[in-house]
């Protein structure tokens, strides 16, 4: 079976390395003239993906957005899902989920099973209690060729006082997460099905993490565009770990309109071909 790690290296060999955000804000459902629903939320992100067809080869619909919905957003999740999986695009579910190592087996169960109606191609997790406790998940994930993504440095500012004070190890929070996911991808040809996500939002060298040890880690970086990241700047803000970059945005497309998704798709590849 082809690795979560292999997929995601030719979608970006393939296509670029953007990854747009399938994330219905209340605010773009009304910008879109479209009803704060959950039928709302399908027509936005069902449009998005069609903008998304040759443009991109991954999307990341944040969970929350049609978690608010209850049922029937659920509905709407798995619909999104599984038709963006269907036109060759791979899923990262946004779920940013994270627990004791029991309920991990169960989110992983729910996100990355293929039997499960959620099933996407990689998920995002917190690892605060320890990236061994996500164990069950990571198993779960390698059996089916799917893939997580560990939180490490977010966009967000308030993060930094967590993630970049200095941990027991005497690395920063961030700095040793990221040295965990990278020993489990150790020894992997290529990409490892476990990535991390850095924000955008400030130099990769602020945050304590080696990125020279992210050879073999994809990372996935949101805080582009809305947030202030700029896709011009990607090589500046990763240095060595820029090749494992998948840059994601998601207000800043979304943002112009049905009509002008596409337009604006190819100008954040534009901007990062620059
Ligand atoms: O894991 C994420 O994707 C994530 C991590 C992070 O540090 N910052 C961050 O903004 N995100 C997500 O990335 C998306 C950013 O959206 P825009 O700011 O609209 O491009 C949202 O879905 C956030 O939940």
């Amino acid at each position: 079976m082809t690795s979560f790690g292999e997929r995601l290296r030719v979608a970006v060999d393939t296509h670029g390395r953007l990854c747009l955000g399938l994330d219905p804000h209340a605010s773009l459902l009304a910008q879109w003239g479209l009803p704060d629903s959950a039928e709302g939320a399908r027509e936005l992100a069902l449009s998005a993906v069609d903008a998304a067809q040759g443009r991109v080869g991954v999307v990341k619909p944040q969970v929350a957005f049609y978690e608010r919905f209850g049922a029937a957003g659920y509905a709407v999740l798995e619909e999104v899902i599984g038709h963006a999986r269907a036109q060759g695009l791979l899923v990262i579910a946004d779920a940013k989920r994270g627990d004791i190592g029991s309920t991990m087996a169960a989110y992983g169960a729910a996100w990355l099973d293929p039997d499960s109606p959620l099933s996407a191609d990689a998920m995002t997790i917190v690892a605060y209690q320890g990236l061994d406790s996500a164990a069950p998940a990571i198993d779960l994930a390698r059996e089916h060729g799917r893939g997580l993504f560990v939180l490490t440095a977010t966009s967000n500012p308030e993060a930094r006082d967590v993630q970049q004070s200095i941990s027991g190890t005497g690395r920063t929070v961030a700095g040793q997460l990221a040295r965990d996911v990278a020993v489990k991808n150790a020894g992997t040809i290529g990409w490892g099905m476990l990535g991390v996500v850095i924000g955008a939002t400030e130099p990769i060298a602020r945050t304590g993490i080696d990125p020279v040890l992210l050879a073999h880690t994809p990372v996935l970086a949101p805080g582009f565009g809305f947030q202030g990241g700029r896709l011009g700047a990607l090589r500046d803000l990763f240095g060595l770990a820029a090749d494992s970059v998948v840059a994601s945005v998601s207000r800043s497309v979304l943002g112009a309109g049905r009509d002008g998704m596409a337009d604006a798709l190819d100008a954040h590849r534009q901007e990062l071909a620059a």
